[in-house]
């Protein structure tokens, strides 16, 4: 679950548009190649309209004015020629821009899932999965989409329109200077336009991944929503971000329409001034039918390029925007790394110890302690020890440090006397296995949910180590379901009970055979019996692993070998449950707040 993203108004140190655009050229690089060759081709095509007005003046100019038919032949032949040149460039730019494009955004949302990946849980824990998933899909169809056909037309359209500027001055310098001075409005609105529609753009593509957080969320709480009946207070709360999000696209229509307007005023008002002087100079005799004809042939092969340019203007805004929300994620900094020179632990016996541990959240405010506050604690291997404290304590906190899913923020955390952060992370994975109360599990089979964390097996050793962590975990249901542990479960697979969830996640943990096992309360939807297995099943096969629980029930306490209670962000006290129960106050307190479905450790507590 986050919470926020970036800020949405530019500011203004922001790089240019053009800075921008040019991180994406490590992506480019293997697609340079074709996407160049698809720019020449373009620009061929370009330059051969242009050049089909020149033909024509030599027509108008010649045997029209001669009246001798015979030579309209070369020329029919010439503009055909040049036409099917040009229609072959075309299709030749099509053909070569579009396959790499593909590629690129292949790449770079690979890229940007590794990224996700590897990031630590402290970014997921400040992003909108909505923002993450918009800029993984539309941000990048939007780059594919641009460097398709954005990028070569915009870059074309501009050389061809000073080319074609040149030519109008070739023609008739007169008239090309009435043309380029009738351009300047549409010089000033575009740059106006750049600075008003990057900011609406950005906004647009930040409501979009609002949106997406709101769809994901409210189908993942489908549940809670109907259960209160609160349906309808999330469509409204939907219908206002989408209405926000209309407003925006409404503005950025607004801008592209404001553009647009000029850009198709602008040449129909150069073309009258140019028509009236035109014919004013070829009645001076200072131009030739033929090159007032050339002129407007030219003028009118410039119209298309010019147009496009508010579309492809806009188009090139839009994914600079996009560029820079897919580098936001790139370049957030991973705290959580492997270490320069790695440790290694050849044969892991399992003791974990916190010395002088300390933990705060990043966005906690100054004037709280820190959460996890100077623990001090051993685990001997092969020890099942719980962990008890009043609820939000900081116990899935202190359990979280253990596989750096976050880092402490001082003193230390170690695994057989080395500290964690000085194993690689791939390493210290091996070594240590986590389940949670909540119970993930991937849109795959049983045995594949279960098997996540041994890549290295296969064949019948897959099945048999799948098989025993099913048996300790007590999860003989798999077996009653329509396809066995080859049935697909998870979010679009078979709907499973709390229980059973947990008892999956609790085998992929034994499965990974880990030499430490930290569990943050994984049986709560388990009955005191099936959960008195389980544990029994952990300590058998289990003998070597260490084992650290968060409890949350008293039947947990009782299982363990020894009780650390966690209070104020330390550890205050360390002992077996029945010795604790008789020395320490707060513990009898702790417990007897637990969620007690334990008779005997009730009678125990008021004993
Ligand atoms: N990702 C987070 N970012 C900021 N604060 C957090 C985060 N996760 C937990 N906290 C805060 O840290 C405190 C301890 O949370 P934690 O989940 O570790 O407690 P707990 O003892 O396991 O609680 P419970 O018994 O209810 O499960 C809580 O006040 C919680 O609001």
């Amino acid at each position: 679950m986050s919470q926020q993203h970036p800020p949405s108004t530019p500011s203004t140190d922001r790089p240019t548009t053009v800075q921008s655009l040019a991180r994406l050229i490590p992506y480019l690089r293997p697609a340079l190649p074709r996407i160049i060759a698809g720019m020449v081709a373009a620009m061929i095509a370009s330059l051969v309209a242009l050049f089909i007005p020149f033909v024509l003046e030599r027509l108008v100019d010649g045997p029209l004015s001669s009246h001798d038919a015979r030579q309209v032949w070369p020329a029919f032949a010439i503009v055909l020629a040049l036409g099917v040149v040009e229609a072959g460039m075309i299709m030749a730019r099509r053909w070569l821009v579009l396959t790499p494009s593909t590629y690129v955004e292949t790449s770079m949302r690979n890229s940007l899932y590794k990224k996700l990946q590897d990031l630590p849980v402290a970014f997921h824990d400040r992003w909108q999965s909505g923002q993450l998933l918009s800029r993984s899909v539309s941000d990048l169809s939007l780059i594919r989409r641009w460097l398709a056909f954005g990028i070569v037309l915009l870059v074309v359209n501009l050389i061809t329109i000073v080319v074609g500027f040149v030519v109008l001055f070739f023609y008739s310098w007169l008239l090309g200077l009435i043309f380029l001075v009738a351009s300047v409005p549409i010089w000033i609105v575009g740059l106006r336009f750049e600075k008003e529609y990057s900011t609406v753009a950005r906004r647009s593509q930040d409501q979009v991944g609002d949106l997406a957080t709101s769809v994901e969320e409210s189908v993942h709480g489908i549940r809670v929503l109907k259960a209160f009946g609160r349906g309808k207070h999330s469509l409204k709360d939907f219908a206002r971000r989408a209405d926000e999000l209309r407003g925006t696209e409404i503005k950025k229509s607004q801008a592209i329409a404001q553009l647009w307007l000029w850009l198709l005023l602008v040449p129909d008002v150069a073309f009258a001034f140019c028509l009236l002087a035109g014919v004013w100079l070829a009645s001076q005799h200072q131009l030739t039918v033929g090159q007032l004809f050339a002129f407007f042939a030219t003028a009118t092969v410039l119209r298309f390029p010019v147009e496009s340019i508010g579309f492809l203007l806009s188009m090139t805004f839009d994914t600079r925007t996009a560029v820079d929300r897919f580098f936001e994620v790139m370049d957030s900094e991973n705290t959580i790394t492997d270490p320069e020179h790695p440790k290694t632990i050849a044969e892991p016996h399992g003791r974990l110890t916190f010395r002088s541990t300390h933990f705060r959240y990043q966005d906690s405010p100054a004037q709280y302690a820190d959460l996890v506050d100077g623990v001090d604690l051993e685990l001997e291997p092969g020890e099942t020890m719980a962990l008890v404290g009043l609820t939000g304590s900081g116990k899935t906190t202190l359990l979280a440090l253990v596989p750096r899913l976050y880092d402490v923020t001082g003193g230390e955390v170690l695994i057989d006397g080395v500290d964690v952060r000085d194993l690689t992370r791939e390493e210290l994975r091996r070594h240590v296995g986590m389940a949670f109360e909540d119970a993930t599990l991937f849109s795959t089979t049983v045995r594949e949910n279960v098997l996540l964390g041994r890549p290295d097996l296969s064949g019948d050793e897959a099945d048999r180590v799948m098989r025993e962590a099913l048996e300790i975990a007590q999860a003989d249901f798999v077996e009653r379901l329509p396809e066995g542990v080859d049935t697909k479960v998870g979010e679009e697979g078979l709907s499973l009970s709390g229980g059973q969830r947990q008892r999956l996640a609790l085998a992929r943990a034994i499965a990974a055979r880990p030499a430490v096992l930290v569990l943050d309360d994984p049986l709560s939807a388990l009955d005191v019996d099936t959960e008195a297995r389980v544990e029994a099943g952990l300590r058998r096969v289990l003998a070597s692993t260490t084992s650290l629980i968060v409890a949350h029930r008293p039947s947990t306490v009782n299982l363990a070998d020894r009780v650390a209670l966690l209070e104020n962000g330390r550890v205050t006290a360390v002992g077996r449950h029945s010795d604790l129960i008789a020395t320490n106050e707060h513990y009898r307190y702790v417990i007897s707040s637990l969620d007690d479905d334990d008779e005997s450790t009730r009678e125990e507590v008021y004993a």
